[in-house]
């Protein structure tokens, strides 16, 4: 984290505008829901996201964003965006979700995060390991490093429940056929979730949830997202990044990992002052997705900030007769 982080605080207006990044962005994806295009349903995203993030009036340079330079058009890690102004860091996913959206499933949404300069882990678009809990518990109740029955019992312990109580999240992926033997093995129960661990990281600081815990890996962009969110909202999250071969590592070393098999916890994923927003694009435990009728949309989004952990939701009436762009 560089120096600036320390003593710069964000404008808090900037939350509010942040949502009309998310809004536009999930506005634009919607219309594609359930129409078996992943890649036309992002684009959409990607494209509305980054008009309306060139209307802030920030300095802001994405570091999570939708790849590489050569790989990604638009939103790329290291692209400048907005007109001039404060400068900020942004992680985003324009779509977390292009295969939920694609099918018409649960839980999509447009995420944005803006830290101050070198708040966020400049992550690689590789996997990671990931464990998080909600607030309001110990520090270091459960750790990447403990076995799985040891995180459940003791969060179980903590919580006053039986093992049998706690509900664990977990992307539904071969990968994880082990971990789902250990977390029933240890009496607990599980939430398979088919995408968007954004969404299943975030479940864990909901009470009304259901959801105990996040465990297993996903993507390392979506860690840093939803560390940013728990950032505002509670809760604890610990990544580790991992690699699949070389390319994969020597892209570590290019945004300037050292250390490869650091564990990060919440500040080394998301530190300094954080905002973060998200839209539904499809209907959620957290968000309603965008309800479309002639005329216009309705969208429902969360904006919250670190600083003083205000969690705002909000509801959008957009009229397209007068907005065409719906941004
Ligand atoms: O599908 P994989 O390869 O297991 O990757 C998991 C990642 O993909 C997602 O499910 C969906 O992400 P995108 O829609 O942005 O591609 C993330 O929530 C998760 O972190
Ligand atoms: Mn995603």
């Amino acid at each position: 984290m560089s120096d600036n982080a320390e003593v710069f605080t964000m404008d808090r207006n900037l939350a509010l505008e942040a949502v009309r990044v998310t809004e536009a962005a999930a506005l634009a994806a919607s219309r594609l829901m359930g129409r078996g295009d992943e890649k036309m349903a992002d684009q959409a995203a990607v494209d509305a996201m980054r008009t309306a993030l060139n209307n802030l009036e920030i300095d802001g340079t994405v570091v999570i964003g939708e790849g590489e330079r050569d790989e990604a058009p638009m939103l790329f890690i290291g692209e400048k965006v907005g007109r001039g102004g404060t400068k900020i860091d942004i992680a985003l996913d324009p779509l977390e979700g292009t295969t939920i959206t694609a099918k018409g499933g649960q839980n999509a949404l447009a995420v944005i995060a803006l830290a101050s300069e070198g708040g966020f882990l400049n992550a690689p678009d590789v996997y990671m390991d990931k464990i998080a809990v909600g607030g309001g518990l110990p520090q270091g109740i459960v750790d990447l490093d403990n076995s799985v029955a040891e995180n459940l019992n003791n969060l179980a312990k903590e919580k006053g429940v039986e093992v049998a109580d706690i509900v664990a999240c977990i992307l539904d992926r071969p990968r994880h056929a082990d971990l789902i033997a250990q977390v029933r093995d240890a009496g607990a129960r599980i939430m398979l979730i088919s995408d968007g661990d954004v969404s299943g990281v975030i479940a864990t600081s909901q009470p009304t949830s259901g959801v105990d815990i996040y465990m297993g890996s996903g993507g390392a962009p979506e860690g840093v997202l939803a560390a940013a969110a728990l950032r505002c909202i509670g809760g604890q999250i610990q990544g580790r990044l991992l690699f699949r071969n070389d390319d994969e590592k020597a892209r570590a070393k290019r945004w300037g990992i050292t250390d490869l098999d650091k564990k990060y916890d919440i500040m080394g994923l998301a530190g300094g002052d954080v905002m973060f927003a998200a839209t539904g694009v499809t209907n959620g435990a957290m968000l309603r997705g965008v309800r479309r009728y002639a005329g216009g949309a309705t969208t429902h989004s969360i904006i919250m900030r670190s600083k003083t952990g205000t969690v705002r939701t909000v509801e959008a009436t957009h009229d397209f007769t007068r907005k065409p762009s719906g941004d």
